[in-house]
C-alpha cells in the first residue's frame, strides 16, 4: 500500500515537488502538489513545477482542497496516470478511450480520484446514459498501480472479481463467448458465438447498473428515483403475493393429509362453493399442497369417483411426455379414500395466483354487472398459445378434450395454460373414443372458447349463430379463424393443427414478437437486482466485522489495520456529511457506487478520514477489497468455523 498512510498527524502535509532532471524538464512536469492536493502552496514562492494541469493530462475539475469528513474532499490523481515520462506509456488510444462507467452512478459525492474521466459531482439518476463500447481500443498499453505499462486484455470473469482486481488481462475479453460453456444447450439457439463481436477490451471494473435493455425515454429527470435501480414495484408485488400465496396454510381447512402420496397442507383454491359436475361429470375440487420434497403441487379431486378399470390411470404416463408452456404438466394420479369419500385425484404443478379465464374474463366489472369483451390483440395471444398447446397434445397422439373457459388458467398477464388435462382420459376411458375424433372435436371446443370469449357469452350455443355477425367488432382475420374452427372438416379428420398454424402465421410473428419483448424487460429488472444480491452479501461481509463489540476493548481487533481502514471506509460510505452545510447526506447513489466500486477493487484512490479529523489514508478500493478480505478470514478463524462464500 504505498499511498496508505495511518494516524500520522502530519501526513497532510504537503508533498515535496519531485527532483527536476533538468531545468526545461521541469516547467513541462505537472508539480505533485497540484496532482495531490489541487494546489501547490509553493507555487508563487518558486517552485519550478508546472502548475496548470491542463498543459499535461487533464486532471480532474474539482481539484480543490476542502475540509476533512467531507465527502468533497480534494481529489487524488494516481501518480500512475501522470508520472512524467510513463505517460508516453499510455497510448493515445487508451487515453482516450472512455472507461466502462456509467455516468450519473460513478461520481455520487464521494472523493474519488478519478483516473481520467471526469463525472458530475453529484449523484443523479436521471444523467445514466448507456455504455457504448468503444469499437477501437489499445488495451496492449495501460498502467498498473505502480504507473508501469501492463497487458490489460484478460478473461474477465463478472463473478470473480478478484481475477479482475489482482491480475491483469491476458486475452480480449468477449462477453458472449464467455458463458458458450457455461450455457446447457437448449439456450443455444439464442446464444450464439458472436466471433465477429468487437468486445470492448478494457476489462470492466466495477460493476454498476448497467440500464441494459429496453429504455423508456420519456421520462423527465424528476421521474427518475432511486427505484430506477431496483426491480419495479408492480413485478416485486406480483411476485411477492405469489410467493405469500405459495406459501398460505390453512390449518384451519380441516382437509387431509393424503400419508400415502406423501401431500400435505392442503389449501382449497376454488373460490366456488357450488360445484357443478358439468365439466367432468363429477363434482370437482382444486386444492394447493406440499409433498413431502418441499415442493407445491395442485390437487384436482373428482369427488366420488370409483375406479373400475386400473388401465384408466395408466393414461397418466402418456400425459408425462407433454412438454409445453401452454400445458399444465399432469405430475400423477391417484385414488384415496382420505376425503372420507373415493376420489380421483390428478396432481398437476402450481402456478400460484391463477385465474381461470372464465373468472378473468366472464366476472362482472362494472356497476351494471358487464365486462367489456377482450381486446381482439389479447385472444390473438390466447389463440396462438393454446394452438401451440394443442400441436404438442396432439402430437403425443392425445387430444385435450377439455377447452372450457373454467379450465384454462391464466397464470400471468396473458399467458395461458390448459390446467385439467387427462382428467377425461381417465374418467371416459371406457367410452374408448377414437383419438381422431377427440383431436377433431377439440377443434370445435377451442372454436367455441374463442367465440365465448370475443361476444363475452360464457353459455354460446354455437350451432345457430353467424360467426361473422357476432364478431362484427373484430377483423375478417380472426373471424375466419373462429370459423374455420367451427366449421365440421369435409372430409372427416382431415383438419390438422399444422394447417390452421400456418393461415394464422403472420400473428404468430406478432405474439412471438411481444415475448421476446416481455422477455427484454424481465431481463432488464434481472439486472437490477443482480447487483443487489452482491451488495447484501458485501454489507453482511462489511457488517461481521465492523465494531464487533466482544473485541472493543481488544486494540488490536478495531484500531489497527485493516480493520481501521474498514471502519474508516464505513464512516465514508454511511456517513458522508455535505461539505457545506454539515447536514447528513443520506444518499444512496453514493453508497452503491462505493460498494461496487469495494465489491470489484478498483484501482482508484479515496481518503478515508477519521470522525476527528486528525488523520487520514489514501488507499485504494483495491487495497480495501484486501483487507475486508483479511479482516474477514480473521473472523472466521476466531468463529471456529467457515463462515460460507461470500
Ligand atoms: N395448476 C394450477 N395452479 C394454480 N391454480 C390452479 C391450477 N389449476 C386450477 N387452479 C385454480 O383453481 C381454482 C379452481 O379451479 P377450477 O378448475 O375448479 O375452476 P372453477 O371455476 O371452480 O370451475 P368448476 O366450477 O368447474 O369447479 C381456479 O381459481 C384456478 O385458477
Amino acid at each position: 500500500m504505498a499511498s496508505t498512510r495511518f494516524n500520522q498527524p502530519d501526513q497532510r502535509k504537503v508533498a515535496s515537488s519531485p527532483r527536476p532532471k533538468g531545468r526545461e524538464n521541469a516547467k513541462d512536469t505537472l508539480c505533485r502538489n497540484v496532482l495531490i492536493y489541487g494546489h501547490c502552496r509553493y507555487e508563487d514562492q518558486g517552485c519550478a513545477f508546472n502548475h496548470d494541469p491542463n498543459k499535461t493530462l487533464s486532471p480532474p475539475s474539482d481539484m480543490t482542497t476542502k475540509k476533512a469528513l467531507s465527502v468533497d474532499s480534494p481529489a487524488f490523481t494516481p501518480a500512475t496516470l501522470s508520472v512524467p515520462g510513463k505517460t508516453s506509456a499510455i497510448s493515445s488510444q487508451a487515453a482516450n478511450a472512455a472507461p466502462f462507467t456509467p455516468r450519473g452512478l460513478a461520481s455520487g459525492t464521494t472523493t474519488p480520484i478519478p483516473q481520467i474521466e471526469t463525472e458530475p459531482a453529484t449523484f443523479n439518476p436521471a444523467q445514466i446514459k448507456e455504455f457504448t463500447p468503444q469499437q477501437t481500443y489499445d488495451v496492449s498499453t495501460n498502467l498498473n498501480a505502480n504507473g508501469t505499462a501492463i497487458d490489460t486484455q484478460m478473461p474477465y470473469d463478472p463473478f470473480s472479481m478478484s481475477t479482475v482486481a489482482d491480475a491483469m488481462p491476458s486475452a480480449p475479453y468477449n462477453p458472449y463467448l464467455q458463458d458458450n460453456t457455461a450455457m446447457p444447450s437448449n439456450g443455444a439457439a439464442y446464444y450464439q458465438a458472436q466471433p465477429s463481436y468487437a468486445a470492448p477490451a478494457q476489462p470492466l471494473q466495477y460493476h454498476l447498473y448497467a440500464p441494459i435493455g429496453p429504455h423508456r425515454e420519456d421520462l423527465t429527470p424528476y421521474q427518475r428515483t432511486v427505484h430506477d435501480f431496483f426491480i419495479s414495484n408492480e413485478l416485486r408485488e406480483e411476485l411477492q403475493k405469489k410467493s405469500e400465496a405459495t406459501r398460505q396454510v390453512m390449518p384451519t381447512a380441516g382437509l387431509p393429509r393424503l400419508d400415502r402420496e406423501k401431500f400435505h397442507s392442503l389449501v382449497p383454491l376454488d373460490t366456488n362453493n357450488n360445484k357443478s359436475a358439468a365439466v367432468f361429470g363429477f363434482p370437482s375440487w382444486v386444492y394447493k399442497a406440499q409433498k413431502e420434497d418441499g415442493k407445491y403441487y395442485v390437487l384436482r379431486r373428482l369427488e366420488g369417483f370409483r375406479l373400475s378399470n386400473a388401465g384408466a390411470i395408466a393414461k397418466i404416463k402418456e400425459w408425462k411426455h407433454v412438454y409445453n408452456g401452454g400445458v399444465v404438466s399432469v405430475v400423477n394420479a391417484f385414488t384415496t379414500q382420505a376425503f372420507g369419500d373415493s376420489s380421483l385425484i390428478f396432481v398437476y404443478n402450481y402456478h400460484p395466483m391463477s385465474k381461470t379465464l372464465a373468472e378473468y374474463h366472464f366476472a362482472p366489472t362494472n356497476r351494471y354487472g358487464h365486462r367489456a369483451p377482450a381486446n381482439e390483440q389479447v385472444l390473438w395471444s390466447y389463440v396462438v398459445q393454446i394452438a401451440s398447446a394443442i400441436k404438442a397434445v396432439h402430437g403425443n397422439h392425445l387430444a385435450v378434450r377439455c377447452l372450457d373457459a373454467s379450465k384454462v388458467i391464466l397464470t400471468e398477464k396473458n399467458r395461458v395454460r390448459l390446467s385439467a388435462c387427462a382428467v377425461l382420459d381417465v374418467v371416459q376411458f371406457e367410452a374408448n373414443r377414437p383419438m381422431q375424433e377427440l383431436q377433431q372435436e377439440d377443434f370445435l371446443l377451442f372454436g367455441r372458447l374463442m367465440l365465448s370469449l370475443a361476444s363475452n357469452n360464457p353459455h354460446i350455443i354455437t350451432a345457430k349463430i353467424s360467426v361473422d355477425g357476432l364478431l362484427r367488432a373484430y377483423t375478417p382475420d380472426f373471424r375466419s379463424a373462429i370459423s374455420w374452427l367451427l366449421t365440421p372438416a369435409h372430409i372427416p379428420g382431415s383438419k390438422n393443427i399444422t394447417d390452421f398454424l400456418a393461415s394464422i402465421s403472420s400473428h404468430l410473428v406478432t405474439s412471438y414478437d411481444m415475448v421476446l419483448h416481455a422477455e427484454d424487460a424481465l431481463r432488464t429488472d434481472l439486472y437490477r437486482e443482480l447487483e443487489n444480491g452482491r451488495l447484501v452479501r458485501l454489507l453482511t461481509k462489511l457488517d461481521f466485522i465492523n465494531e464487533r463489540p466482544e473485541y472493543e476493548g481488544d486494540m488490536k481487533w478495531s484500531e489497527y489495520g485493516e480493520r481501521y481502514i474498514l471502519k474508516l471506509f464505513r464512516d465514508y460510505v454511511f456517513h458522508a456529511i455535505d461539505a457545506e452545510t454539515r447536514r447528513p447526506k443520506l444518499d444512496l447513489g453514493h453508497v452503491l457506487v462505493c460498494l461496487n466500486k469495494l465489491d470489484a477493487g478498483t484501482n482508484e484512490q479515496i481518503r478515508l478520514d477519521s470522525q476527528d479529523g486528525v488523520s487520514s489514508i489514501i488507499v485504494t478500493y483495491k487495497e480495501l477489497k484486501k483487507q475486508a478480505i483479511l479482516a474477514f478470514a480473521d473472523l472466521e478463524k476466531r468463529a471456529g468455523a467457515k463462515g460460507g462464500r461470500y
